[in-house]
């Protein structure tokens, strides 16, 4: 589903020096597979996941997402394929003067849907994410937990096969992790989904991971499988980081 071949990307310092985020890496992620990326502050996470709906654009490689080479695209066409990849924030990035039910339409509007279908699909999005009630409501008046689910829905409802998740869980507490993390496995089970989550935390990686890359200081450490909520990594930063949790 998602073909990393040889991506780099480095960033200049205030100094014009130039900083390695990420060194030339290659992955290859299936369809339906929930995928980790983890490791210490800094290892370039974030900047891995960007690189993947190009919002980061790589200095070298090719990224595929669905049978379709982003790279190779101009800017329409890379617009209409971000359809097919949804995201979700940290900090929920929703848009406080929009109620819920406008933050989920949000997306729809911006890709052209008529008014009946998006109303429709909105509906539907709250339903599957369980927050049918508070459509009117506004981003404030709800818990972070319930931010994050308005954050699933507004990702999901341009039906994308691909969701990237950054941190969804890392402003939460844990009993609210658990929630969101579940829902999300919901929608990777219900509608196969291929969702790939960045993390600093392994229990998140444990919870709901098929398999996680390993990543320090920018470089690809190793990718690990994870079986019955136990991974067994080889390298030194992964038995680290295993250790730690
Ligand atoms: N736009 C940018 N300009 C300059 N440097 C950047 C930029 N984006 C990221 N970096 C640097 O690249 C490195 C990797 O950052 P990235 O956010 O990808 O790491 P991360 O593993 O997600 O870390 P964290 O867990 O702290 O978010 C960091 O040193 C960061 O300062």
């Amino acid at each position: 589903m998602i073909v990393l071949d040889q991506v780099s990307k480095r960033f200049q310092r205030r100094d014009k020096s130039w900083f390695d985020a990420v060194h030339p890496l290659s992955l290859t992620i299936e369809q339906g597979e929930i995928f980790g990326l983890m490791g210490y502050s800094g290892a370039g996470k974030s900047t891995l996941l960007r690189l993947i709906n190009l919002l980061e654009r790589p200095d070298q490689g090719s990224v595929a997402v669905d049978g379709q080479e982003l790279t190779a695209l101009n800017a329409g066409a890379l617009r209409q394929a971000r359809q097919n990849i949804g995201m979700i924030f940290q900090q929920f990035n929703l848009l406080a003067n929009r109620n819920i039910a406008d933050n989920v339409a949000y997306p729809l509007e911006i890709a052209g849907w008529n008014k009946a279908d998006i109303q429709t699909r909105v509906a539907e999005c709250l339903a599957i994410v369980g927050l049918t009630e508070h459509a009117d409501k506004y981003p404030s008046q709800l818990s972070g937990g319930q931010k994050q689910r308005v954050g699933i829905a507004r990702a999901l409802a341009p039906r994308p096969n691909v969701i990237l998740a950054d941190e969804p869980t890392s402003a939460l507490d844990p009993i609210t992790t658990r929630s969101v993390l579940q829902c999300l496995r919901d929608i990777n089970e219900r509608f196969n989904v291929t969702i790939v989550i960045v993390t600093h935390e392994m229990s998140v990686i444990r919870r709901i991971c098929n398999r996680v890359a390993l990543l320090d200081n920018g470089h690809l450490v190793e990718v690990v499988k994870v079986e019955n909520k136990q991974l067994h990594p080889q390298s030194v930063v992964g038995q680290e980081l295993v250790r730690e949790d």
